[in-house]
């Protein structure tokens, strides 16, 4: 199979701040491939670019041959797009709303299949203004599916979805890149996009900063262990004297890319200090692991 989209060295600013710098990346045809970054990276930038919904500054973007601008959007005819909020028309039902999308070819057919595909029959003809918002979400992405586009983008699709509505999406997408639909996603929820994406492009400061497999990306991630302690702001000024390598996650320290010897400095340095340490846990080696590695250093929110 070919490459589908490929960013070529995209540069983008807002005023004088500029949030891309030569963001290069190719998808390939069948491919789910996540998109990463802490907030403020430039995921939706990126994304708003491929749509030709921004000008950018600089570099080019190309499906299947065919260029993407502003001004030129003849390629997105085979594209569905997902992003930020879902486009919903209160007072139409979902249905006349995935009518309104879908293409007249097949339309009738294509709008029945993506419905029950998304789980949707329930309440389909009642007005959209009564969906909560996980249904507000499943028709935003029913939207996006609803022609068979080849390629799917789709800005933090898991927003709002219950686990059972997670993992639903996730066998529909599964089966549509195993019939040779392309993907880009971006979400923070790292634990579902290891099961969903073939590969991952990490973004950090506007700059891809890693591409690579998942599994390569897992095994790279190293050793990880969670530390939980009674003080954190202790613990962290500890670490950081004792030049420990560590993030936060959900209020508990976690020591990145352990090599031999590192816990027991790390420990040392805690119990030194006088942080009380609660438990300490191995973790496997995952992609939350291999993105925290990569970004660690930056966990200011960019302005
Ligand atoms: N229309 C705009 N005008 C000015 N600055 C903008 C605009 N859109 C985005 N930015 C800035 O560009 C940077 C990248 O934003 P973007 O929304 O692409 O990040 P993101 O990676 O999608 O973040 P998040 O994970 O929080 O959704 C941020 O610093 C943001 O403030």
């Amino acid at each position: 199979m070919g490459t589908i989209l490929t960013v070529d060295h995209l540069d983008k600013s807002f005023g004088a701040k500029q949030v891309l710098h030569g963001v290069d990346f190719f998808v390939e045809e069948g491919h789910i491939v996540a998109l990463v970054g802490p907030n403020g990276a430039g995921k939706s930038t990126i994304m708003k670019a491929i749509l030709g919904l921004i000008p950018v500054d600089g570099g080019g973007i190309d499906i299947k041959g065919q260029p993407v601008s502003i001004t030129s959007h003849q390629a997105l005819r085979n594209v569905g797009a997902l992003i930020e909020y879902p486009g919903i028309y209160p007072f139409l039902s979902g249905r006349q709303q995935l009518q309104l999308f879908a293409n007249q070819h097949n339309k009738q057919t294509n709008v029945d299949t993506i419905i029950k595909a998304m789980g949707m029959g329930k309440y389909i003809d009642r007005p959209a203004k009564s969906y909560s918002l996980g249904m507000k979400q499943k028709l935003g992405i029913a939207q996006a599916l609803v022609n068979n586009p080849q390629l799917v983008i789709l800005d933090e699709p898991m927003n709002g979805l219950d686990p059972q509505a997670v993992k639903d999406l996730r066998d529909l997408l599964r089966n549509l890149a195993s019939h040779g639909t392309s993907f880009l996603i971006s979400s923070h929820i790292l634990s579902e996009l290891e099961k969903l994406a073939d590969d991952v492009l990490i973004l950090n400061h506007g700059q891809i900063v890693k591409h690579a497999t998942m599994k390569a990306l897992e095994a790279a991630g190293g050793i990880t262990y969670k530390i939980a302690v009674d003080n954190l702001d202790q613990a962290k000024a500890a670490l950081t004297m004792a030049k420990s390598k560590f993030s936060v996650v959900d209020d508990a320290i976690t020591l990145l890319d352990t090599a031999p010897g590192e816990l027991n400095a790390a420990l040392y340095a805690l119990v030194n200090a006088g942080v009380a340490i609660n438990t300490v846990a191995q973790q496997a080696h995952d992609l939350e692991g291999a993105f925290l590695a990569m970004v660690h250093d930056d966990q200011k929110e960019e302005a």
